[in-house]
């Protein structure tokens, strides 16, 4: 497996990257390690560093698929994905590796302000932009700035916001739309700032680790979250009224229901449910039980401390 490493002047500003093999870090045991969608400078990383602080040692991947590869085969502990923004929704890619992918847990949840800003190699008026590259999340968060502020730029989508930044360098007229933190590790101009259509934009991302060696992270039980994914068995009248009953009767509070279409056949799906409780609550084990009964597929993803914003 690739990560991304980094060079830097004696004026702490990025000059360069390349791929090393992580065998060069598999010496290191003092830290722990994080994976995260790279390169550095992304919303991922921004949300691994609320999350963990100085306390992990950050490891930039390729792409969210590879964060999952690395923390399934414990080359990481620790992975950090973005799971839900509060003006796109969901990140299907994630959801469908949560899906798919055994041996993951879910195991804490962090949510950071989403600001965007407009970013360039060259002094542009807006209006010259001919090229826009970015994440496909963040070029929807600022739908109504490229529409109305910009001269209809070719839109190009990339792997990170991030990602979007090293490739305008090779690209002239062009731009990107990325983190304030972005700006100083690329020597980027600010073209525009706070750009995002809506000012509360924010993501919420889940930390994910291996399940074999994960131990519970400490909360108290009334401040944890439990996230569940469940296929209803048949396709009949009441089906989905019947599986949030079993919430209802035991008075839990749903947070999150989102559907993923199964694949498998049109108009069949799963829901990812999230709720408050722990998933070793008396009452939310007898609603579990009750519901994978119901269930073609089920699954617990993990329970998880609420996030809360750190003094
Ligand atoms: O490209 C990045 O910077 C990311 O971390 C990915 C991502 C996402 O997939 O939603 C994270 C947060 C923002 O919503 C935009 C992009």
């Amino acid at each position: 497996m690739k990560f991304f490493s980094y060079s830097y002047n004696s004026e702490n500003i990025f000059v360069n990257f390349e791929f090393k093999e992580l065998d060069v870090l598999k010496e290191d045991q003092t830290f722990k390690k994080c994976g995260y969608l790279g390169p550095k400078g992304t919303y991922s990383e921004i949300a691994a560093m609320k999350y963990f602080g100085e306390n992990v040692f950050l490891i930039p991947l390729q792409s969210i698929s590879d964060v999952f590869e690395m923390v399934q085969s414990k080359e990481v502990d620790f992975g950090v994905v973005p799971i839900e923004n509060s003006v796109e929704g969901s990140v299907n890619i994630t959801m469908d590796l949560l899906f798919e992918k055994t041996d993951i847990q879910v195991v804490g949840e962090c949510i950071v302000p989403i600001k965007h800003f407009l970013l360039s190699y060259e002094n542009l008026d807006l209006t010259e932009i001919k090229k826009l590259f970015s994440h496909q999340q963040a070029i929807g968060q600022c739908s109504k700035f490229i529409k109305n502020r910009l001269n209809n730029p070719e839109i190009i989508f990339t792997a990170s916001t991030a990602n979007a930044c090293e490739i305008i360098k090779d690209v002239q007229k062009s731009a990107a739309i990325g983190s304030e933190n972005i700006v100083n590790i690329y020597n980027l101009k600010v073209l525009a700032k706070d750009i995002q259509d809506s000012k509360s934009n924010s993501t919420r991302f889940f930390v994910i680790a291996n399940s074999e060696r994960f131990t519970k992270i400490e909360g108290t039980e009334k401040n944890y979250k439990t996230s569940i994914i469940c296929s209803p068995k048949h396709n009949k009248p009441g089906v989905l009224y019947n599986m949030l009953k079993t919430f209802k009767e035991k008075n839990i509070n749903l947070t999150r229901i989102e559907s993923r279409p199964t694949k498998k056949q049109l108009g069949e799906y799963s829901f990812y449910i999230d709720f408050e409780g722990y998933k070793e609550d008396k009452d939310i084990i007898t609603a579990l039980v009750k519901l994978e009964k119901m269930s073609s597929f089920f699954k617990i993803l993990g329970s998880y401390p609420k996030w809360k914003e750190r003094e």
